[in-house]
């Protein structure tokens, strides 16, 4: 790969091809386009992720299959980013890539949606409640032992209309992703993102790009929010430190407290028996740069082993 001393334009951009997909990649393609002055295109895909969305993905492969395909177009020179809600971006990029900017993320926090039930609370003893998310689900065990939790996947459309046909009493989802595609109304109540902590990384996009394309980066990086940038660092460094992948129910999720200190709450579950108690932490520090971000998230990560975290993380998902 060689430098590049300018940028090749129209930038273009591969994204994958669900509703969210797109308004995200076309949010983007705005943004370069209005305040930056750089004339982008999208080019859709459908990655393997996409694909077997029916199947679990912590026993496909994981969170990578949305990724790949958008890296092997910019391999081959067809597009030049890709656009990312961070939750499903890997811990660790492959060589040659790197995420050179993290917009300012949206609601972070989960969303209760139901046609019946106002909130988590107002749910009838035993009543259904659909998630595939390992970390949502032991989490919700947490909050009501009683409730019967099935399998829900698919995208937001997908999922949506399978709590219209009544094959649940209510579902968990991103707030994030349901008020990007307008769909904020279905919201009937937002968890507190301390009793239900969301993903690393969720409600935030990041932007991919090769690392060689170093204009082009210096350019786009000047989209980059701050503080969700240091943020979902941290986030994200708890996860990596514990070998993160989706077969894992950890949640990481920092905020900024008034006094301009990072607060991090992480919660580490457990894959197979879903009603083990949650081990959690909550650290918080002054955090300037990346690396004191990605230092508390180790420590965060060193809290939950030092908790009895090991004998979670080598529990395989039932
Ligand atoms: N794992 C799928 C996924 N990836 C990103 C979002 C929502 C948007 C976001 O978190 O940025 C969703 C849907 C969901 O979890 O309900």
């Amino acid at each position: 790969m060689q430098s590049n001393a300018s940028i090749v334009t129209p930038v273009v951009i591969a994204t994958r091809e669900s509703r969210l997909a797109l308004w995200q990649a076309e949010h983007v393609r705005d943004r370069l386009q209005q305040e930056l002055g750089l004339p982008t295109e999208l080019l859709g895909m459908t990655t393997r992720g996409d694909q077997i969305l029916d199947r679990s993905l912590s026993k496909v492969g994981g969170k990578g299959l949305f990724v790949k395909e958008l890296e092997v177009a910019m391999e081959a020179g067809q597009a030049q980013m890709a656009v990312h809600s961070l939750k499903d971006v890997p811990m660790e990029l492959p060589e040659g890539f790197v995420l050179v900017a993290i917009l300012e993320r949206e609601d972070p926090r989960d969303a209760f949606v139901s046609n019946r039930y106002a909130s988590l609370a107002e749910l009838p003893q035993g009543a259904c409640v659909g998630t595939s998310s390992l970390r949502r689900v032991v989490q919700l065990k947490a909050l009501r032992p009683d409730l019967r939790i099935e399998p829900l996947r698919g995208n937001l459309d997908t999922r949506l209309r399978k709590l219209d046909e009544g094959g649940y009493d209510a579902i968990v989802l991103a707030a994030a992703g349901l008020k990007r595609l307008g769909l904020g109304a279905r919201i009937r109540a937002t968890f507190d993102a301390e009793a239900m902590i969301p993903a690393a990384g969720q409600g935030a996009l990041g932007l991919e790009i090769r690392a060689d394309a170093q204009t082009l980066g210096q350019v786009v990086a000047t989209l980059s929010h701050q503080p969700t940038w240091l943020a979902t660092h941290a986030e994200r460094a708890v996860s990596r430190a514990l070998g993160g992948s989706c077969s894992v129910p950890l949640a990481a999720h920092a905020v900024w407290l008034a006094d301009g200190r990072m607060q991090l709450d992480v919660a580490l579950g457990h894959a197979a028996q879903p009603e083990q108690p949650l081990l959690k932490a909550r650290l918080s520090a002054a955090v300037t740069t990346t690396e004191a971000a990605e230092a508390l998230g180790r420590e965060a990560a060193e809290r939950l082993v030092a908790a009895g975290g090991a004998a979670y993380l080598a529990a395989q998902p039932a």
